[in-house]
């Protein structure tokens, strides 16, 4: 059953996953849920089908906020938009490798805070799998192409051996506590898979840079007392940012349909 009142939506962040989102949502795709306002840090000039507005305003006019813009949004806003009683959609799930964000974001209350799925699948099972005891192993390897795996950290070698790679290269093997701080706009697939299974210190990381990435790969395996699991996802990229999935806007548009109340979703 639908709600009786449509949400009301806030979208923060007018980039590759946010247009396609505020699109649809213009369009009525998702039945139940209006796009209100837009919020982005540059001007929108009139080009988004929703006025442009602050984190404050969209806080008092809207009572669904999803958070499309990075990390550096969670952190600053997360907080006090749960507490304006304002529900929030993360998509940038690095920021959760901080635990006492993580706490302070679970446990401000009237607002609710909830994670999309993003670009990677299974992350339902994993979390229905985590309840019966936590699991032994999680991997993750995460391949993309090696220009939207640069970072400001990385020395002249591994920028050269990136840049000149005719085949894969590791570029960093960690756990998902730091990955995420490493590559803050290109690994929150793998803070999202650390909530899933409830511990970023225990999902080992290997990021690849491999120049034949045509899609980015997201390849999870994980195994404990009740079963082993593997999931693979080989998606596009997004034209507007090759850094995130085509699929991404369209994992957010599901969870806003959850959120909306849509009869028939799979949970
Ligand atoms: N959970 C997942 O699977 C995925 C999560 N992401 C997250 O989503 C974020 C957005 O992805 P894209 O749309 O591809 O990025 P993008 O770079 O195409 O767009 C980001 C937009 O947010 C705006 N923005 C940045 N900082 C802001 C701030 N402080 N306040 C207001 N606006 C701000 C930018 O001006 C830009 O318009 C990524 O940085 C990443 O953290 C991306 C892909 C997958
Ligand atoms: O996790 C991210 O930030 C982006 C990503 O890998 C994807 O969209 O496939």
């Amino acid at each position: 059953m639908s709600r009786a009142t449509p949400r009301k939506v806030g979208l923060i962040g007018w980039g590759a996953i946010g247009r396609v989102v505020g699109g649809a949502l213009a369009a009525g795709q998702v039945p139940g849920a209006e796009l209100v306002c837009v919020v982005d840090n540059r001007p929108l000039a009139g080009t988004a089908p929703a006025p442009q507005r602050t984190v404050e305003q969209a806080m008092e006019t809207c009572d669904l906020i999803v958070e499309a813009a990075g990390q550096g949004v969670v952190r600053e806003w997360g907080a006090a938009i749960l507490a304006s009683g304002t529900d929030l959609l993360i998509a940038s799930t690095g920021a959760l490798t901080d635990d006492t964000l993580t706490d302070k974001l679970l446990h401000t209350t009237p607002g609710r805070v909830y994670f999309t799925g993003g670009a990677v699948g299974g992350l339902d099972l994993l979390q229905a799998v985590r309840a019966m005891g936590p699991l032994d192993e999680v991997r993750l390897t995460t391949t993309k192409l090696p220009a939207t795996l640069e970072q400001p950290w990385m020395d002249a070698e591994l920028l050269r051996r990136m840049r000149s790679a005719t085949g894969p290269v590791e570029v960093m093997a960690g756990t998902a506590r730091d990955v995420p701080v490493k590559f803050p706009k290109s690994t929150n697939v793998a803070a999202s898979v650390a909530l899933a299974v409830g511990d970023p210190d225990a999902v080992r990381v290997s990021v690849v840079a491999d120049p034949a990435a045509a899609h980015t790969s997201h390849v999870i395996e994980a195994s404990g007392a009740h079963g082993a699991y593997r999931f693979e996802v080989r998606h596009l990229p997004a034209a507007a940012n090759p850094a995130t999935s085509q699929v991404v806007p369209y994992a957010v548009l599901r969870s806003l349909a959850a959120l909306a109340g849509r009869t028939g979703q799979i949970l």
